[in-house]
C-alpha cells in the first residue's frame, strides 16, 4: 500500500498520497470499518470516523475530529472523507429530494469555489478555517448541521503574486459558457488586475470551466436559488472591474481622477453589475468624507490613496460575500435544536512560519496554541489514566506548558491583541509606535524577543519554534472597518441581494467608535471554538506532507520528521 496511515496512541497519522486511490475510500471499504473494533483492521480514516460514531451512540456524548497538519496535508481531503463516512452511517436511505448529508457533503465545492486558492505550497489551498458541526436524533440519524468559518484571508482579493492564483471563483467565471461570460462582461483572465498580477492562470487537472457548471450544480443542492447565483457571480465579476479602474492625478493638489476611457468603462460595468449608482461609485473611489465636530469635509484622495480604497471596497464585498455564502449554506441545511448530539471536524490551517510573517500569521498561530494547549490536557490526562490502569509506576509528567504564550498573545488587558486595539483606536498611533510599545511592555517576557536592530520585528517563542512577526501592517488589517461611503453606496444598491450585504446599521452603532477589531473578533470565534470543543471527546488525525513537490511516491525524510516534531506528536515523542 502506497498510502501509510498510523497510529500513535489513538492518534492517526496519515500522510498524503498525492494520488487519487478510490479503493481505499469507496463504499466497500466503510462497510468493512463499519462496526469494527479500533485497532482491528490497518489503520485507517474510516477507523477513527466509525469509532467516533460507536463512541456518540453508545455513549451518547458529542465528539469532535481535529484534523491538523500543514498546506497541504491533505486536511481538506481528509474532512470530506470523514464526512462521507459520518454521512454512510448517518444518512436516511431512500428519502426524497435533498438530503441534509448530501447537503452537507456538497457545501464542500461551493465552500472551496470561494474560499480556496492555489498557493505555492497547495493547488486547492484553503484560506479560510472550517468547522463542521453535524447533529445527530436519538436514533443516530443525520438531523441537522452547521459550519462555521473563521479568518478568510482577504488580502489574496486584491494582492497575488507568482506562481500563486486568486480565488478559484474568479477563474472559474471567466471560463464559465459563452452566454454568462458576456452578461458579465468577462473574458480572459489575464486582462484583469487583480488576476494578471500573478502569470499563473491554470491549475494542473483543474478544468476551470467544468468547475464552474458543477459549482452552480453544487449551489442548487445546498439552496442556493438560480437568482442568488446569479446576483453572486455579478458581485464576483463587479470585483474583477472594479480592480481595473486605475487613477492619475487630478486637478487639484492631491487629488485623483479616472485614468482614461478603459477604467471609465470598467466604472461603468462595475456600477451596473453592482446596480448602484456610477457617480457615487466614483465619488466614493476618489473622495473621502472626513467627519468634524464642525462638521463633515470631502477631501479628495491622491491616485494611490484612490488605489487602496478600491482594494479595500474589492476586499469588504468578497468578504461579506463570503459570510453570505457561509450564512446562506447553514440557514438552508437548518439546525437540529433537539439534536441529541454532534460530531464536530475541524479542519483549520496549521503553523505557520514564513519569511514574513504579519498579523494572519499570528492568528493562526493563536488557534495552534490554544489547539495545543487542548491537546495537551487530553493526551496527557488520558495517558496518564492508562498507566494508573495498568498499575504502571509513574510519577507526574511534566508538560511544557504554553499558557505563557496564549496570555502574551490574547490577555485582556495586557496582550497583543489588546495592545493593538488600543492602538487602532489612537489616531496618532503607527505600526513604529505599537511596536516600540510591546518592546517596552514585553521586555522581560521569556516568549518575546525584540530582534536585533528591529524597527517593528517582534520574535514569539511558540511552542513549535520561534516565529519573527513584522508589524508593519498590524493596525490596518486588525481594522474591520467598511468606509461610510461604500456603505452607503452599496446599501443603496437596486439589487436587493448587494444592498442585503451592506445592511443598514442601526443609528446608535454608527455614532459609536467605527472601529472593530478583526484580533478580537477572531478571539472570540476560538474562544466559543474551544468550548464547543470542551464539551466533546476529541479525536485527532494528523496529515502530513511527505515532499514539497507535491508528487506521488516521494518521501523527504527531514521534512515529515519536522511536521512531526512540530505538530501533536511532539508531546508524545518527549515522554
Ligand atoms: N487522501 C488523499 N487522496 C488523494 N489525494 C490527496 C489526499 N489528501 C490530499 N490529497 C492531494 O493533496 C492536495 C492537498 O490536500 P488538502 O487540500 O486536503 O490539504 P490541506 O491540508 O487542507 O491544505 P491547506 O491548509 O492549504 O488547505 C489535494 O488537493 C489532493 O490533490
Amino acid at each position: 500500500m502506497t498510502y501509510e496511515q498510523t497510529y500513535t496512541g489513538n492518534i492517526l497519522i496519515a500522510v498524503n498520497p498525492f494520488r487519487r486511490l478510490p479503493h481505499l475510500y469507496d463504499v466497500h471499504m466503510m462497510e468493512q470499518y463499519k462496526g469494527a473494533a479500533f485497532g482491528e483492521l490497518s489503520p485507517h480514516l474510516f477507523a477513527v470516523a466509525d469509532t467516533c460514531y460507536r463512541a456518540m451512540i453508545n455513549e451518547k456524548g458529542s465528539q469532535s475530529i481535529l484534523v491538523s497538519g500543514e498546506s497541504g496535508a491533505g486536511k481538506t481531503e481528509t474532512t470530506k472523507m470523514l464526512m462521507r463516512y459520518l454521512a454512510f452511517m448517518g444518512g436516511r436511505t431512500g428519502t426524497e429530494g435533498r438530503t441534509v448529508e448530501q447537503q452537507v457533503l456538497e457545501s464542500n465545492p461551493v465552500l472551496e469555489a470561494f474560499g480556496n486558492a492555489k498557493t505555492v505550497k497547495n493547488n486547492n489551498s484553503s484560506r479560510f478555517g472550517k468547522f463542521v458541526e453535524i447533529q445527530f436524533d436519538k436514533y443516530g440519524k443525520i438531523s441537522g448541521a452547521a459550519i462555521r468559518t473563521y479568518l478568510l484571508e482577504r488580502s489574496r482579493v486584491c494582492q497575488v503574486s507568482d506562481p500563486e492564483r486568486n480565488y478559484h471563483c474568479f477563474y472559474m467565471l471567466c471560463a464559465a459558457p459563452p452566454e454568462d461570460v458576456k452578461k458579465f462582461k468577462l473574458g480572459d483572465p489575464r486582462q484583469f488586475h487583480y488576476l494578471n498580477q500573478s502569470s499563473c492562470y491554470e491549475v494542473a487537472n483543474v478544468d476551470d470551466a467544468r468547475e464552474y457548471l458543477e459549482t452552480r450544480n453544487a449551489m442548487d443542492i445546498v439552496g442556493i436559488s438560480q437568482e442568488e447565483q446569479e446576483a453572486i457571480f455579478r458581485v464576483v465579476a463587479a470585483i474583477l472591474h472594479l480592480g481595473n479602474i486605475d487613477f492619475i492625478k487630478g486637478k487639484d493638489v492631491d487629488s485623483s481622477k479616472l485614468k482614461d476611457d478603459k477604467s471609465l468603462n470598467h466604472l461603468k460595468t462595475a456600477a451596473e453589475l453592482l446596480k448602484c449608482d456610477e457617480t457615487s461609485l466614483e465619488a466614493s473611489l476618489c473622495k473621502r468624507v472626513i467627519v468634524t465636530p464642525d462638521g463633515n469635509i470631502t477631501k479628495p484622495l491622491d491616485p494611490a490613496a484612490a488605489a487602496l480604497n478600491r482594494d479595500a471596497l474589492a476586499k469588504t464585498i468578497y468578504s461579506r460575500l463570503f459570510d453570505w455564502i457561509v450564512d446562506k449554506i447553514n440557514s438552508s441545511i437548518g439546525q437540529d435544536p433537539n439534536a441529541e448530539s454532534l460530531i464536530g471536524v475541524l479542519d483549520i490551517y496549521g503553523f505557520e512560519s514564513f519569511k514574513i510573517n504579519s498579523f494572519e500569521q499570528l492568528c493562526i498561530n493563536l488557534t495552534n496554541e490554544k489547539l495545543q494547549q487542548h491537546f495537551n490536557q487530553h493526551v496527557f490526562k488520558m495517558e496518564q489514566e492508562e498507566y494508573t490502569k495498568e498499575e504502571i509506576n509513574w510519577s507526574y509528567v511534566e508538560f511544557v506548558d504554553n499558557q505563557d504564550v496564549l496570555d502574551l498573545i490574547e490577555k485582556k488587558p495586557g496582550g497583543i491583541i489588546a495592545l493593538l486595539d488600543e492602538a487602532c483606536m489612537f489616531p496618532k498611533s503607527t505600526h513604529e509606535t505599537f511596536a516600540q510599545k510591546m518592546y517596552q511592555i514585553y521586555k522581560a517576557h521569556k516568549r518575546f524577543s525584540k530582534p536585533k536592530l528591529a524597527r517593528t520585528d517582534f520574535t514569539i517563542n511558540h511552542y513549535a519554534g520561534d516565529v519573527t512577526y513584522q508589524a508593519d501592517y498590524f493596525l490596518d488589517k486588525n481594522k474591520d472597518y467598511v468606509v461610510a461611503e461604500h456603505q452607503a453606496l452599496l446599501d443603496a444598491s437596486k439589487c436587493s441581494f448587494v444592498a442585503n450585504l451592506f445592511p443598514q446599521l442601526p443609528e446608535e452603532s454608527s455614532k459609536q467608535s467605527k472601529f472593530s477589531s478583526i484580533g478580537t473578533r477572531f478571539k472570540q470565534q476560538l474562544q466559543s471554538l474551544m468550548e464547543t470543543l470542551n464539551t466533546t471527546e476529541p479525536h485527532y488525525i494528523r496529515c502530513v506532507k511527505p515532499n514539497t513537490v507535491l508528487k506521488p511516491g516521494i518521501f523527504e525524510n527531514f521534512n515529515v520528521l519536522n511536521q512531526l516534531r512540530c505538530g501533536v506528536s511532539q508531546s508524545l515523542m518527549s515522554h
